[in-house]
């Protein structure tokens, strides 16, 4: 027989309420031991709770049945008050009975097994947990309202349907293909395919909205760098002196702008040096530069821009700092030079923080922008993207054999199909399990 677990599901440490949720075959029997009887099912009922005639606590006692409930099982929650000597002495009580603390991420499992989520579902309540802008709130709820599995399930249908045709013409009684029917299906797959090749594009927005969307702070040293982070983020966490060179390791931080989560990486000023901590300073920043969503390059506006050699590409942010120091013309000049090349240029004298706020805005709604959530996403997950494109090599290697040798096509087809399976989490291994319950914590 299957364990009862029980976890706090609340946040650990003292609080006025502390819930505990018990999920198994023995749930029920727990709660009418310590109530005195069974609740009605999804009522509140308010009560003492008492062990071999001691009294522990007065707590509100709330029963699921199951199926009806979020794991499957008969699932029961105690609303305790949050005190350290409350829940020590249920968990003994649990513990003497026979019940187990559940691992991280075990309730969303077990609904998971028992077909009350897929796996998607199951992701989108840790990421729900997890989101702290609104735009992660507002993902990860269309996500568990099964924005990804509906998305999913329509393109497996239409691979169904695909499969379906190509079984048809390979038990065509004549042994020629009829040349428009085969044409059709080709026809079919290539849709299907530029439809999921065009979301694999769109969906890196799912994935910067959830895990952050990275903007890296570039340039030579002494630019002003580490001053513009500070100024962003309104905190002194990095060091700024007059020292070329200052900056070694990537300051990283987690930044809101408006509705959304950025990561904004600060660095060491790119030159060459024969330091050899400098130098591994240097690497990092440029692998965060390339890896960036956006690019902020900061120049010494006083200094000739040949002197610094920023790598501008379309898109990137330029910022011209310490226009204290340097006449209005001479950025102009430095602006009229770079006409044309798609940058987003600033003007900032970071000593009194003149211009930050234009940056700050231009970033706002630059994020409003690349991550607007108009159409979901078809992949939230590096998981995600990694079986989407193994569904659209599928679909290549489909459309290369063709009808040539039509079972062969039937058999990519299929191999794209069960691309999907995994991603509903029908297929998955033991341990692609493991390896993402075990990322949930525990209560959940
Ligand atoms: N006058 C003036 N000085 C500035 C301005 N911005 C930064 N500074 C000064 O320039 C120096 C270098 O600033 P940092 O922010 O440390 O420069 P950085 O690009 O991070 O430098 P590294 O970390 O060494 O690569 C410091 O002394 C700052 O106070 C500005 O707008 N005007
Ligand atoms: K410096
Ligand atoms: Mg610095």
């Amino acid at each position: 027989m299957k364990h009862t677990i029980f976890a706090l599901a609340s946040a650990q440490g003292r609080a006025g309420v502390s819930v505990i949720r018990i999920s198994g075959p023995q749930a029920f029997e727990v709660v009418t031991a310590l109530l005195g009887r069974l609740p009605k099912p999804r009522f509140a009922t308010y009560g003492a709770l008492t062990w071999q005639g001691d009294l522990i606590d007065k707590a509100l006692v709330l029963v699921f049945k199951g199926p009806n409930s979020f794991t499957g099982e008969d699932c029961a929650e105690l609303h305790v008050h949050g005190s350290r000597a409350v829940l020590d002495r249920l968990y003994h009580i649990f513990n003497e009975v026979g019940l187990r603390h559940a691992v991280a991420g075990e309730f969303s499992r077990r609904a998971f097994e028992n077909n009350k989520l897929d796996l998607t579902q199951a992701e989108a309540i840790a990421d729900l947990v997890d989101a702290e802008s609104e735009a992660q709130r507002q993902q990860a709820l269309t996500q568990l309202d099964g924005g990804l599995k509906v998305q999913y399930q329509t393109w497996h249908g239409d691979l169904l349907k695909i499969l379906a045709h190509i079984e048809a013409l390979i038990d065509f009684p004549d042994e020629d293909i009829p040349q428009q029917l085969a044409d059709q299906v080709l026809g079919e797959i290539i849709t299907l395919k530029s439809e999921i090749g065009r979301a694999i594009n769109d969906s890196c927005k799912g994935r910067q909205i959830r895990e952050g969307f990275r903007i890296a702070i570039l340039g030579k040293p002494n630019a002003g760098k580490s001053s513009l982070f500070n100024a962003l983020l309104q905190t002194d966490a990095a060091i700024v002196t007059p020292i070329a060179g200052t900056t070694r390791d990537v300051i990283e931080s987690h930044i809101h702008i408006g509705a959304y989560s950025a990561l904004i990486y600060d660095t060491a000023g790119l030159r060459e040096t024969d330091d050899v901590v400098e130098s591994e300073g240097i690497r990092r920043a440029r692998i965060r530069g390339e890896q960036a969503d956006l690019r902020i390059w900061v120049i010494d506006s006083s200094e000739p821009l040949s002197d610094q050699q920023p790598e501008l590409q379309s898109g990137d942010y330029l910022v011209l700092n310490k226009a204290d120091r340097s006449p209005a013309a001479t950025r102009d000049a430095i602006k009229q030079t770079l006409v044309g090349l798609g940058l987003n240029i600033f003007e900032t004298d970071l000593t009194t923080e003149q211009g930050v706020k234009d940056i700050r805005q231009s970033l706002e709604s630059h994020l409003e922008q690349a991550l607007s959530l108009s159409s979901f996403p078809a992949a939230t997950r590096e998981r995600h993207f990694e079986r989407l494109r193994d569904i659209d090599l599928s679909l290549e290697r489909a459309l290369g054999v063709g009808f040539q040798v039509p079972e062969l096509m039937a058999e990519d087809i299929r191999q794209a199909m069960s691309g999907f399976d995994a991603l509903y989490g029908r297929t998955d291994v033991e341990q692609v399990l493991d390896h993402i319950f075990s990322n949930f914590c525990i209560g959940k």
